[in-house]
């Protein structure tokens, strides 16, 4: 297994070590103790795959109060996956760092509580799968618009297609305070 620090400190992103045969193949999708060693204590509590045609983009989400790191993934097609610091406080605040993700790659990326989150589906039918460590609640989920200039995200993809939810999503600057996380994310 191979740990690749991002340019986004907390970010990291994870390449199994794959073992073929004849069969085909077989790889650890997550494993806590080989993580350890790199500061990683994680405990998921829920797990989630969608599946989106080329095109549609996800994001820019987040969860606050009750934040959820996400250790994500795509089991079929690929994707190109980014991660926002909207940690209020953050020596990184709105910086952000983005990864291709495909069943090609078999990468995982670790995303930290507080961080904001989407991908935008490069292949025809991308299935993502990933591992959070907290429980979903509606009420604490939130988003921000994806093309937000104050980010400058360089996404690949100029016209995506949007669920209504992500089309109304507000700019960072427009989030009222007491709804973005706060750095160091307690209970993390
Ligand atoms: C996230 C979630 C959603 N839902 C229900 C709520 C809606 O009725 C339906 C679709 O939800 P939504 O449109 O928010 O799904 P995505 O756009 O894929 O959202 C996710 O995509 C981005 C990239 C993320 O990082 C988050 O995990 C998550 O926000 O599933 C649930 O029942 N449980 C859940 O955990």
């Amino acid at each position: 297994m191979k740990v690749i620090e991002t340019d986004l400190p907390g970010c990291i992103v994870v390449e199994p070590q794959v073992f073929g045969d004849a069969r085909g193949f077989f790889f650890e999708s997550f494993n806590n103790d080989k993580l350890a060693g790199h500061g990683l204590d994680l405990k998921f509590v829920q797990g989630n795959v969608s599946s989106s045609s080329r095109g549609v983009l996800r994001g820019l989400h987040y969860q606050w109060p009750k934040p959820q790191g996400k250790y994500v993934s795509v089991i079929e097609g690929e994707v190109w996956d980014v991660a926002v610091d909207i940690r209020r406080g953050s020596p990184t605040f709105g910086q952000w760092t983005a990864v291709v993700l495909s069943a090609e790659n078999k990468r995982h990326f670790w995303i930290p509580e507080g961080f904001a989150h989407g991908f935008v589906a490069l292949s025809e039918r991308a299935v993502f799968s990933y591992l959070c460590t907290a429980t979903y609640d509606a009420k604490a989920d939130a988003g921000i618009r994806w093309d937000d200039p104050a980010l400058a995200i360089d996404w690949p993809v100029t016209d995506p297609q949007l669920s209504d939810k992500d089309a109304r999503a507000p700019l960072l600057a427009d989030v009222a305070v007491d709804r973005l996380p706060v750095y160091p994310v307690s209970g993390a």
